[in-house]
């Protein structure tokens, strides 16, 4: 099994258990919390098995700073969205899992490019609600602008200001979303046309989607315009712009501090 075929089948290993316990008796945060649990440890063990080696940085785990040093180390949020998971009937949650890899010759801390010598390489996002596992390779296609206005997805409990800006920069209206997975892949599935989030998040939010909505050629960045760092020794990583390449000039424009 590759590095994509792995990420892919942790993916659908969490799904699975997630969808079957969604089914179940727990509701609530039980079911939330029973979600992260379970799902944590789907990954985890596929990940133990087949890349016994590898270091892993998860929302769910201890965060081991050993991963600074490594070669490879797999970033994983098992259940993104929890609230709309436990929601027991939205489909906008995710589970994510990245693979982050050191360039050749970058050491911790080096600061050529992105500033930890290394980056996201390979990725799967699993919505299991919608039974899918969407991957870096094969890169997915993003369809073609529908009309009708342009669409900024947004988180649903926690819209921050710059949205409305973007939004208005683009003409065009707020798709209130869970879970930056499903929000970064609405953009990637042609739902959305940018994904806008400021004031708060950690790595495993983004990761994986990020680097799968890179993989279908959509434009990541931070709202400064400046690259998301992955395995940096800190967690935070509070904001991001996801959007059609072609309306990153007008979005930045209007999401950069100081605008
Ligand atoms: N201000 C903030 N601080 C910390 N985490 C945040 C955050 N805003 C969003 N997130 C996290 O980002 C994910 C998507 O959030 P939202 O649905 O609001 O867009 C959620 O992950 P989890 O569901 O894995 O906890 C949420 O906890
Ligand atoms: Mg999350």
């Amino acid at each position: 099994m590759n590095d994509v075929e792995l990420a892919a089948a942790a993916a659908r290993a969490a799904a699975d258990v997630l969808l079957s316990l969604r089914t179940g008796t727990a509701t609530g945060t039980a079911l939330g919390d029973a979600g992260d649990a379970a799902a944590q440890r789907a990954i985890a063990a596929l990940l133990a098995e087949h890349r016994p080696d590898d270091a892993v940085l998860s929302e769910e785990a201890a965060d081991d700073h050993a991963r600074l040093t490594a070669d490879r180390v797999w970033i994983v949020d098992p259940l993104d969205g929890t609230k709309e998971y436990r929601a027991g009937d939205r489909h906008d949650w995710a589970v994510h899992v990245a693979l982050w890899e050191r360039r050749s010759g970058g050491r911790a801390g080096d600061a050529v490019g992105d500033a930890t010598g290394g980056d996201l390489t390979v990725a799967a996002v699993g919505l299991p609600a919608l039974g899918e596992v969407v991957v870096t390779d094969p890169a997915p296609v993003v369809p073609p602008v529908p009309d009708g206005p342009l669409r900024v997805a947004v988180s649903r409990s926690r819209a921050p200001e710059v949205s409305r800006a973007a939004a208005a920069a683009l003409d065009g209206v707020l798709v209130p979303l869970g879970s930056a997975g499903y929000k970064t892949l609405a953009v990637v599935r042609g739902e959305a046309d940018a994904y806008v989030h400021a004031g708060g998040m950690h790595q495993w939010d983004s990761a994986a989607p990020v680097a799968v909505a890179r993989a279908a050629g959509l434009h990541t960045s931070r709202l400064d315009g400046s690259p998301l760092v992955y395995n940096a020794a800190d967690t935070w990583l509070p904001d991001l712009v996801v959007c059609r390449p072609e309306l990153a000039a007008r979005v930045l424009a209007a999401v950069r501090p100081g605008a």
